[in-house]
């Protein structure tokens, strides 16, 4: 393990490969990440920006309006694809990540509606569509910087285990697990979606930079999963993680917890 001290945050590399940025809580989680991405974008004001949904870059998005509004970052020349959309959720359904993004990120930018992309969750020809996504982000030069979560079962995007790492766009079904934990942002279980549009593995990896986000102790088991056990197995979709050569997981210590001083 490589150990570094940099403004105060423990930045390791582990044995996995991925670097990991230990910060103490959620808040400082929202602020790490934020920064890594005003940089890329300050450096390049044209980039492709991968982005994800879910609870955990609720805070990076409120950091990085903040940074909009405060000291005027701006977003015109930058493109966005988001990793993934439900089945049959209308953009302008309030339980669709369009309305997420929307509501978390987008109206609060200066970034132009036509250089932010979701797949439609609406299309006639699901599989139609999920070619045409893949091809619009290659058409884009590919994503400069892809912001990731993970789901308790390892999953990123919305590829759970199994999933070949050779897939691209395509349509999932949601594994049970995943569908429960997402219930918290429907009023009734029954109205989550069973299906979803998600980039592929192969999609996410060819992605230059990653950023993966974790917070909270019910990450802790798929986190020590993910940075301790040595296989790479689509049993563990984030575990192939390990073989992209810029991955940086900025976790908090509850995320944390179970890892201990294992990264050795
Ligand atoms: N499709 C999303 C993922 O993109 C997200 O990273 C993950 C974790 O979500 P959360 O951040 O709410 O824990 O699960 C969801 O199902």
């Amino acid at each position: 393990m490589i150990l570094t001290v940099e403004e105060g945050e423990i930045d390791m590399i582990s044995k996995s490969g991925i670097r990991v940025v230990a910060v103490s809580d959620y808040e400082e989680l929202s602020r790490e990440a934020a920064r890594r991405i005003i940089a890329a974008v300050r450096q390049h004001p044209a980039s492709v920006l991968g982005l994800a949904t879910g609870s955990t870059p609720e805070g990076t998005y409120r950091e990085l309006v903040r940074d909009h509004r405060e000291k005027g970052t701006s977003y015109q020349q930058v493109t966005t694809f988001n990793l993934d959309e439900y089945v049959g959720l209308a953009a302008n359904d309030p339980h669709s990540y369009h309305a997420y993004m929307e509501q978390h990120l987008f109206r609060h930018l200066d970034i132009p509606r036509g250089q932010t992309h979701l797949p439609d969750g609406t299309a006639e020809e699901p599989e139609v569509e999920c070619r045409r996504y893949e091809e619009m982000i290659r058409e884009a030069g590919g994503i400069d910087l892809q912001v990731l979560g993970i789901g308790v079962n390892g999953h990123i995007g919305f590829n759970e285990p199994g999933t070949p790492f050779s897939s691209e766009t395509q349509v999932v079904q949601l594994a049970e697990s995943t569908r429960q934990a997402n219930q918290i942002h429907f009023e009734d279980p029954e109205q989550v979606p069973t299906h979803a549009i998600t980039m592929g593995m192969a999609t996410i990896l060819r992605s230059r930079g990653i950023l993966l986000l974790a917070s909270g102790a019910k990450k802790a088991p798929v986190i020590q999963r993910l940075l301790t056990e040595a296989e790479i197995t689509p049993d563990l979709p984030a575990s192939i993680l390990r073989s992209h050569e810029d991955v940086t997981l900025i976790a908090d210590q509850e995320a944390l917890s179970l890892v201990g001083t294992d990264l050795d």
